[in-house]
C-alpha cells in the first residue's frame, strides 16, 4: 500500500549530499561528545543527528520507545567496543525493532530498499495528514532517508559492525543472507526450522507399506473413512500426518479438521496397539490450542467426534480412553511462569508426550512455537491444525501461513503418491503432484471440501470470493438483494447518524428482517434453525430468570452456562480499536442503546449484563487472554438486617473442558474490556452463531484480505456485514498481510 505524504526531497538531497554512498557520505563521528549539532534534517550526518531524528519519530508515535531505545543501545554497545557506529546502523536497528512490533520476524533488506514506504508503513496512517501552513516542515521519513541507500551499503555497514553477525556470534543483530533480525527472533526461527527438519528426517515404520504399522494404518483408515467415488482429502491428510513426525493439516471453516484429527488419533492408536515394538502400549497424546477460547471450542466439538468413532471395528484394541478429549491451552501445557517468558517444560524438562496436536495453529507466534518445539521430546510427533488463510498471530511471525504456502498445489512426489495409493487406495490428482516436492511438502495436507456450509451458502461464497480476491459488485449486489439465506448486507451510505442508528438496532435485535425470509425456515442437519439474534437475546434471559437467594448454586451455574451460550449467539466484530467504527466507539454506542432500551441498568463501569473480554493471562485467577465472562447481580450476600444484598460477580466458563462456572468478583479482574464489540484479531479461535462485521468508512493498513476472511468465517450460521463504504471493503480484500520471515527458506531452501 503506498502512502501519500508531503515529500521533502530537497532535504534528502542535503542528507546524502552528492554522494551516491550514504555510508561514505557520513562524516566521522565526534567522539568527544561535542560533535556537530544534532539536526533531524541531516540524520546521516552523525549518530547524534540520527538519534535525534529517532526521538522525533517516537514523539510523533511513528516508532515505539522500545525501537529508539534498542537503536541507542546498539550505538552504546558499538561505542563501548571502540567503534564509531554508522548512523545507518542505528537507523536499521530502530527499523528492525519497529518491524518486529508490527508482526514481522525480520526485515528483508531488498524489500526495505525497494519500497521502504510500503515495507515500514511509516509514518503510520493516522499521522499522514498534510502539514498545515506555518508549521515546521514535516519530519524526514524513513523511505526518504533510504531512497539512495543500497543493499551493498547496508551489508557493508552491518558487516563491519560488532553489533551484527551472521548468527555465528552472540550479537544483538543478525544478518542472515539479506534478512536482518533481532537475535532473539532469528533464534526462534532457527529452533523451529531445526525442530521440523529433525522430525521430517526421522524414518517412519509406516514408510514400508508391507510393515505391520503401515498395514494397520491402512485398515484403520478403511474403517474410519467410508469408501466413495471422490478423493477423500481427510483420509489423505490422516495418512500423511500418521507417516510424518511433523505434519500440518489446513482447511477452511467446516472442512473437518476436528473430525480428521480425531480419526487420525484413532488410527495412530490402532497402529500403536498393533505395533509389535510397542507391545500394546498406546501413545501419550495431548491436545492444545493457543487461547482458552480456542481450547474450549475444540473441547466442545471433540467429545462428540470421539464418541462417534467405530472403535470396536478398529485394529489394535483402541478404547475411548486412548483418545483424549481434554484440550488445554499451550501456556498451561508448557507451564507458564508469571512475569517470565520461560516455561517449566523446555529442552531440559520435556513434556511427557508422544503426540502433540495444536489446533488453531495460525495464532501461534514464533516465540511460542519455538517454546513448543523446545519442550517436545525429540521423538515426539507434532501435528498442527489451522486455517492458513486466517489472520496471522498477534505477535511476530506467520508460522502456519508459511508452512502452508505451497499447500494449494500440494507438490506430492511420485513416492508419496504411490504410498498414499497403497495405504488409502486413493489416486492423488495430477494437479497435486510434483516430483520436485520437498520433504516439507509431503507433510502438509489441505482439506478442500466444506461439510458445514452447503454449496449455496453465502458465508462460504463470500469467504471464497474474499480469499481469491473475487469480491465483485455482482456478488455484493446478490448478497444485498437477499439471495443468500445466511447473509445480510447492511449499508447506510454516507449519513453517519443513520449508520450509527442502524448498527444500534442491529446489535440489539440482530435484524432478522434483513435476512432472506426473515431468517425463518432454515434447517441444519434436519433441525430447524432459529432466526438470527442480537444482544437482546442473552440480556432477556438474564433479566427474566426466576432464581433467588434460596436457589442452589447449581441452578445459578446452569443459568450462567445458558446466558454465556446465548451471548455467543451474536457478536459484533470490527477491524479497529479506535474511532467511531472501532471497538471503543461501538462498545459505547451499543451500551447506550441497550441502556436506552432498559436492557442494562447503566452503560459504564460494572453492571449486571456487562460482557467482558479478558485481555491478558491471569494465572492466579486461571483466566486466559480471550476468555469471555458475563456480569451477574447475585443475591448471595446479606446486609446487616439479614436481607439479600445484590452483589456483582462475573461468570466465566472453565476452559478445561468441564462445564464448571467460575464466579469472580469484578474487583479482582485486572485486564479486561467490555465486549459488545470485539476486534477481528481477538475473535480468532472463536465462532458465533451470528457475526456482524463492521468495517470503517476509510481504508487503513489494518484492513486486509485476511482480516475480512477471518471476520466472515467467525460466523457459524448467520453473517451480517456493515460496510458504510463498499469500496473500502473491496480495497481491503485487495490488501494482503505479508510478514517478513526466513522460516520458509529455512525449510524449502
Ligand atoms: N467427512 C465428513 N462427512 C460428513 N460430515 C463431516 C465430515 N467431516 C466433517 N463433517 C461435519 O462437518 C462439520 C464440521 O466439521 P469439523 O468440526 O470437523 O470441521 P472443522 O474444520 O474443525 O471446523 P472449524 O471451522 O470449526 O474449525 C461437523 O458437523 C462434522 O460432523
Amino acid at each position: 500500500m503506498s502512502r501519500r505524504t508531503p515529500t521533502h526531497d530537497h532535504q534528502i538531497s542535503l542528507d546524502l549530499g552528492d554522494s551516491t554512498n550514504a555510508a561514505a557520505a557520513t562524516p566521522p563521528s565526534d567522539t568527544t561528545g561535542h560533535g556537530p549539532t544534532a539536526d533531524t534534517t541531516r540524520p546521516f550526518a552523525d549518530p547524534d543527528s540520527m538519534e535525534k531524528l529517532l526521538a522525533s519519530w517516537q514523539e510523533q508515535d511513528w516508532i515505539r520507545p522500545l525501537d529508539r531505545e534498542f537503536a541507542c543501545l546498539i550505538r552504546t554497545l558499538s561505542e563501548e567496543q571502540g567503534e564509531h557506529p554508522e548512523p545507518l546502523l542505528i537507523l536499521l536497528a530502530a527499523l528492525v525493532s519497529h518491524q518486529v512490533g508490527r508482526g514481522h520476524v525480520c526485515i528483508d533488506l531488498e524489500a526495505l530498499l525497494g519500497n521502504a514506504g510500503e515495507t515500514l508503513s511509516l509514518p503510520p496512517e493516522e499521522a499522514t495528514a498534510p502539514t498545515p501552513p506555518n508549521q515546521p516542515p514535516a519530519l524526514p521519513r524513513p523511505d526518504q532517508l533510504l531512497e539512495r541507500v543500497s543493499q551493498d551499503q547496508c551489508q557493508g555497514v552491518l558487516g563491519a559492525a560488532c553489533a551484527a553477525s551472521n548468527g555465528g556470534q552472540a550479537t544483538p543483530l543478525v544478518l542472515d543472507n539479506n534478512r536482518l533480525y533481532l537475535r532473539r527472533f532469528w533464534r526462534y526461527e532457527q529452533r523451529i526450522a531445526e525442530g521440523i527438519r529433525h522430525r521430517l528426517e526421522q524414518p517412519s515404520p509406516m514408510a514400508d507399506t508391507t510393515s505391520v504399522e503401515a498395514r494397520t494404518l491402512s485398515s484403520a483408515l478403511a474403517t474410519l473413512f467410508p469408501a466413495g467415488d471422490e478423493v477423500d482429502f481427510q483420509k489423505l491428510a490422516c495418512a500423511l500426518a500418521a507417516r510424518n513426525r511433523f505434519a500440518v493439516i489446513t482447511g477452511g471453516p467446516g472442512t473437518g479438521k476436528t473430525t480428521t484429527v480425531v480419526n487420525l488419533l484413532a488410527a495412530l492408536q490402532a497402529v500403536a496397539g498393533a505395533s509389535p515394538g510397542r507391545r500394546g502400549r498406546k501413545f501419550r497424546i495431548r491436545l492444545a490450542a493457543p487461547t482458552g477460547k480456542a481450547a474450549a471450542r475444540l473441547n466442545e466439538s471433540i467429545g462428540g467426534a470421539v464418541s462417534r468413532l467405530p472403535l470396536a471395528e478398529l485394529p489394535g484394541h483402541v478404547s475411548q480412553d486412548d483418545i483424549p478429549t481434554r484440550v488445554t491451552t499451550l501456556h498451561r501445557l508448557l507451564g507458564s511462569r508469571p512475569d517470565s517468558r520461560q516455561f517449566r517444560h523446555n529442552r531440559d524438562h520435556p513434556l511427557l508426550v508422544d503426540i502433540l496436536v495444536i489446533d488453531e495453529a495460525s495464532m501461534v507466534d514464533v516465540d511460542l512455537m519455538a517454546s513448543v518445539i523446545d519442550a517436545l521430546p525429540a521423538s515426539a510427533q507434532l501435528i498442527l491444525l489451522g486455517d492458513r488463510d486466517q489472520l496471522a498471530s498477534v505477535d511476530a511471525g506467520a508460522v502456519l501461513g508459511e508452512l502452508c504456502q505451497r499447500a494449494g498445489a500440494a507438490h506430492y512426489t511420485a513416492e508419496t503418491a504411490d504410498w498414499l495409493r497403497s495405504i488409502t487406495g486413493a489416486q492423488v490428482p495430477d494437479s497435486l503432484r510434483d516430483d520436485n516436492g520437498s520433504a516439507m511438502d509431503q507433510a502438509v495436507a489441505m482439506l478442500r471440501k466444506s461439510y458445514r456450509f452447503h454449496q449455496d451458502s453465502g458465508i462460504r461464497i463470500l469467504a471464497d470470493a474474499v480469499n481469491t480476491n473475487a469480491l465483485d459488485e455482482a456478488l455484493l449486489a446478490k448478497a444485498r438483494q437477499g439471495a443468500f439465506e445466511d447473509v445480510a448486507i447492511l449499508s447506510a451510505g454516507p449519513d453517519r447518524e443513520h449508520a450509527r442508528n442502524q448498527i444500534c438496532h442491529h446489535a440489539e435485535a440482530g435484524t432478522p428482517t434483513a435476512f432472506h425470509n426473515n431468517g425463518e425456515g432454515r434447517l441444519i442437519n434436519g433441525q430447524p434453525l432459529p432466526p438470527p439474534v442480537g444482544y437482546h437475546h442473552y440480556l432477556a434471559r438474564l433479566r427474566d430468570h426466576a432464581l433467588d437467594a434460596d436457589s442452589p448454586l447449581a441452578d445459578w451455574d446452569a443459568l450462567a452456562r445458558q446466558v454465556l451460550a446465548d451471548f455467543s449467539d451474536f457478536q459484533v466484530l470490527c477491524a479497529l480499536r479506535k474511532g467511531p467504527w472501532g471497538v471503543e466507539g461501538l462498545n459505547d454506542l451499543i451500551a447506550n442503546q441497550l441502556l436506552e432500551r432498559k436492557l442494562i441498568p447503566r452503560a459504564e463501569g460494572w453492571y449486571a449484563g456487562r460482557p467482558v473480554l479478558v485481555t491478558g493471562n491471569d494465572y492466579n485467577l486461571g483466566l486466559m487472554n480471550g476468555d469471555i465472562g458475563i456480569t451477574f447481580s447475585l443475591p448471595w450476600d446479606r446486609d446487616e438486617s439479614g436481607q439479600p444484598k445484590p452483589t456483582l460477580r462475573v461468570a466465566f466458563p472453565a476452559s478445561d473442558g468441564t462445564d464448571t462456572i467460575r464466579w469472580i468478583s469484578p474487583s479482582r479482574l485486572q485486564q479486561l474490556e467490555t465486549v459488545y464489540a470485539m476486534t477481528v484479531h481477538k475473535s480468532q479461535g472463536s465462532e458465533f452463531t451470528h457475526t456482524c462485521l463492521v468495517l470503517p468508512d476509510r481504508l487503513s493498513p489494518v484492513l486486509t484480505r485476511e482480516l475480512v476472511y477471518t471476520g466472515i468465517t467467525r460466523a457459524r450460521h448467520w453473517f451480517s456485514l456493515f460496510a458504510g463504504d463498499e469500496t473500502v471493503l473491496k480495497e481491503s480484500v485487495a490488501q494482503r498481510v505479508v510478514r517478513a520471515s526466513g522460516l520458509a527458506e529455512g525449510l524449502w531452501g
